[in-house]
């Protein structure tokens, strides 16, 4: 018997079977990918070793012993520790009362000060630097997720779940997040690696388990695989297309202008500095840069959910600086935010309801002023089939969703405003290959209606492959603006790091 079994495990929701009679074996010391389509069933299977779900039917297994797990408490006892995608920390606390908080033991609930050594030690012995004095609400997204891998290994964890860990992380952190993988397995802790992303289930995984709606396709060697294509297929059952094909077109008229834009937060830190550029119609704009360099509040001030300091914001020849959200959405901008929960969807409605959040106004929707909602609900499940949100109806609470397929009608919702500026701010994240293809489709799509579309992502790849310029961003600081026929992955990340393109230095630069 392998280090840890999981046998003929099924789970039903309500209408949904999640994971039906799923096998997993996993040796100590190894890193076990999950892959799987969007709705595949690897989170609720994590989430039953987690303790968070308990199992309709099957059996758990560690080290040959029958494992109940009665909630995370226990798993976290019993050794297994799991760093959502979606963090569990507490904001207003400290980096330290994060790390102990709900702890048995009292002695280092009181003790502070130790806790923090130890933490430190640790944190030092695994590269992950961290202050424990500081608020949560202060750290980056990566280092929030530094901090959860080290509250497990605080708590001596043996198994780590990793839920899809990368997503929010720029390469740079990748490369760290990698080493500490490998020196927790040279020490004996396994590692349960759930991702979309191929290239990396190749570099750091050992063995790969395919789930598909829900039941377990195959475990394969991760060296028998010869390439991220034989990967993607072994996931879905057929072939991907991984090639897009974008046309050689002339953009038309400007129809977004950011002019000089500066934008000052409340913790007075200038995070956008007179960054200027525009959008012709037709055109795809990458923004790109590390994560954190001034892509949200960019974002934040064109959607008009912030305002800016100084400098302009135009759509479509009309100062939109102080406009509000409404307004812009009105003019026919459509906006896929980077934080899904809390600025894309509802959890607690229904998927019906979120889909009609912005789209009150659209035709159809409402008859004599009330909403009609046998035209809606039609509507709606037409947009989830052609979208593919893997869903029992349109009346499931959006919160049911996996995360992938909560993204799928948010992207589906916006583009189907028929929007005249599309702003995507990381719009595949947490799609599965199949489906990221397929988004990416369909915003080159836009691009042949003539919508001029702004794309942040931290993916070169992607970036280079859709956009026709390219905005590359350092410390909210403009570094240059690149065509799309001259960008390299040498040049963006040279930028990126800080290097300014000739006519962008800095005005003290170009004095001497
Ligand atoms: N609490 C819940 N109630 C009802 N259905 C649920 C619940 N949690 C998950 N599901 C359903 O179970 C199925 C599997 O979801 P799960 O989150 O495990 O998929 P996943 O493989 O992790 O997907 P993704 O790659 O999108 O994160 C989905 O159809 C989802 O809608």
């Amino acid at each position: 018997m392998a280090y840890l079994e999981m046998k003929h495990v099924s789970k039903y929701f309500d209408r949904v079977a999640a994971n039906v009679d799923v096998n997993l074996s996993i040796e100590k010391g190894e890193v076990h990918a999950l892959l799987g389509e969007n709705g595949a069933g690897k989170s609720t299977l994590m989430n039953i070793l987690y303790g968070v779900y308990h199992q309709s039917e099957g059996e758990l297994f560690l080290d040959g012993e029958k494992l109940h797990i009665k909630d995370p408490k226990d798993a976290i006892e019993k050794g297994i520790g799991m760093v959502h995608q979606h963090f569990m920390l507490i904001p207003e606390l400290t980096v330290i009362e994060n790390v102990v908080l709900g702890m048995r033991e009292n002695k280092a609930i009181l003790d502070l000060k130790a806790a923090a050594q130890k933490f430190e030690a640790m944190s030092e012995k695994y590269g992950m630097h961290i202050n424990p004095w500081v608020k949560v609400d202060m750290l980056t997204v990566g280092h929030q997720q530094r901090l959860e891998i080290l509250k497990a290994l605080y708590r001596n964890a043996n198994i780590l779940i990793l839920d899809e860990p990368t997503a929010v992380l720029t390469p740079q952190e990748v490369g760290v997040l990698f080493k500490v993988i490998r020196q927790l397995t040279a020490e004996g802790k396994t590692i349960i690696f759930i991702s979309h992303k191929m290239n990396e289930i190749m570099e750091i995984c050992d063995y790969c388990t395919v789930l598909r709606r829900g039941r377990t396709v195959q475990t394969v060697k991760v060296s028998d695989i010869k390439d991220k294509q034989e990967l993607a297929t072994l996931m879905v059952g057929h072939a991907v297309e991984l090639n897009m094909h974008k046309s050689i077109k002339e953009p038309g008229n400007v129809i977004l202008k950011v002019d000089k834009l500066t934008y000052t937060n409340k913790l007075k830190v200038d995070k956008l500095k007179e960054v200027t550029f525009d959008i012709h119609e037709g055109e795809i704009v990458g923004i790109c840069g590390v994560d954190d360099n001034g892509q949200s509040e960019l974002i934040k001030c064109i959607t008009g959910n912030e305002t800016a300091t100084k400098g302009h914001v135009t759509i479509l020849d009309e100062d939109c600086t102080h406009a509000g959200v409404r307004h812009i959405l009105d003019k026919g901008v459509s906006h896929i935010p980077e934080d899904r929960h809390n600025m894309a969807m509802i959890k607690n409605l229904s998927i019906n309801e979120n889909l009609i959040l912005m789209a009150l106004k659209k035709d159809g929707y409402s008859k004599h002023g009330f909403i009609d909602w046998k035209w809606v609900t039609k509507h709606n499940q037409e947009l989830c089939r052609e979208y593919e949100v893997k869903t029992p109806d349109v009346n499931e609470l959006a919160g049911n969703l996996s995360g992938g397929n909560q993204q799928k009608f948010v992207v589906g919702r916006e583009l189907d405003r028929n929007p005249k500026i599309l702003v995507a701010m990381h719009p595949d994240r947490g799609l599965d290959i199949g489906a990221t293809k397929y988004i990416q489709r369909r915003i080159l799509a836009e691009r042949e209606k003539g919508t001029g579309v702004v794309l942040v992502s931290t993916e070169l790849d992607e970036i280079m492959e859709l956009s026709d310029k390219i905005v590359v961003l350092n410390n909210g600081e403009v570094m240059g603006i690149l065509d799309q026929k001259e960008a390299t992955v040498e040049k963006l990340g040279l930028m990126m790091a800080g290097e300014r393109m000739p006519g962008y230095e800095k005005e003290s630069d170009a004095l001497d």
